[in-house]
């Protein structure tokens, strides 16, 4: 962990908690590998069941039994989630998605609009009385949206009071909106939104991964936004389901070669099921946090995934 990571302006006391939490969720490598577990909003069910789903993913608490087993650095979920599954996982580093909205007013329809919803002293009250290891909060901007200010506002205001909580901040940027149309996965227009990230003071800035003029995914053109972003970390969602091959060399490729810091991922860990994820996060793991090389994170994959 370098000098960097901890903002200025944060009580001396709290400092200490800050580098606690940065270093249990980065497990002391500097890299973040989160588990995205919030698409039961996000997506309402469509993420849930059907096609090649394990059938574990019906249930919320996969989520969690995933989460507990297997080498994230943290589980980023809604709090209620977590109200209700918390005190039989007492162990998993949690991350509090703060904001969400559902998929069912598509952005051609309206503009998407995502607001907090607990309040940061809700947080706090929460984080005091389940005695849970929250180590940061996360929330979702749309640059681009004509509903930005409220969230960009919401956003910085919640950045601010996680840090004077000890808690990291971890931004979800996502261009999207008329204004922005089909380019949501432009590489110039998601610099844009990782180095906006980084005014807000987020510590992390999830953002899609970029796409050449071919539709393709290309780790280097990673290299603008995490230049763009600067101190604040760069990580990438993890898409819609893929083979674990595929996953892992491009997860490897985001990191070596795009250089960002880590992943954040769901369903391409939660649609598998317990054995299968358990596993594969464990190769991601190798990946992100060991450093390891693709090949021996897929010998860690053992039989079909
Ligand atoms: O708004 P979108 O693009 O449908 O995706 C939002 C979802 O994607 C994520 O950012 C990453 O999840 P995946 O790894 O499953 O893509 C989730 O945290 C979030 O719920």
């Amino acid at each position: 962990m370098n000098g960097h990571n901890t903002p200025i302006g944060i009580p001396a006391e709290i400092r200490r908690r800050f580098a606690e939490n940065y270093r249990l969720a980065t497990q002391d490598k500097d890299r973040l590998f989160l588990m995205a577990g919030d698409q039961k909003v996000e997506h309402l069910n469509d993420d849930f069941v059907g096609g090649r789903v394990a059938t574990d993913d019906a249930d919320p608490e996969h989520l969690f039994h995933i989460a507990s087993e297997a080498p994230v650095g943290c589980f980023a979920t809604q709090l209620g989630l977590i109200s209700r599954y918390g005190m039989d996982y007492k162990d998993i580093p949690y991350l509090i998605k703060l904001n969400s909205k559902t998929h069912l007013v598509r952005s051609e329809q309206r503009d998407p609009l995502s607001l907090q919803w607990q309040t940061m002293e809700q947080v706090a009250d929460f984080v005091r009385y389940s005695g849970l290891r929250v180590v940061g909060v996360g929330y979702t901007i749309y640059p681009g949206s004509e509903y930005e200010a409220a969230m960009l506002t919401e956003a910085s205001q919640m950045i601010f009071a996680a840090h004077q909580l000890g808690l990291l901040a971890v931004i979800w940027a996502y261009p999207r909106g008329k204004a922005v149309g089909t380019r949501e996965q432009d590489a110039h227009l998601i610099a844009g939104a990782a180095g906006l990230g980084a005014c807000l003071g987020a510590d992390f800035v999830k953002v899609n991964p970029p796409l050449n003029a071919q539709g393709e995914m290309e780790a280097k053109l990673l290299g603008e936004a995490v230049a763009a972003a600067g101190r604040t970390q760069v990580i990438c969602a993890g898409g819609k389901e893929t083979s674990a091959e595929d996953f892992l060399q491009r997860l490897h490729d985001q990191i070596h070669t795009g250089g960002t810091a880590g992943c954040a991922t769901g369903r391409n860990v939660h649609q598998r099921s317990q054995q299968e994820a358990v596993r594969f996060c464990q190769a991601i793991h190798a990946i992100v946090v060991d450093n390891k090389g693709v090949d021996d994170a897929v010998k860690m994959l053992g039989s079909k995934t």
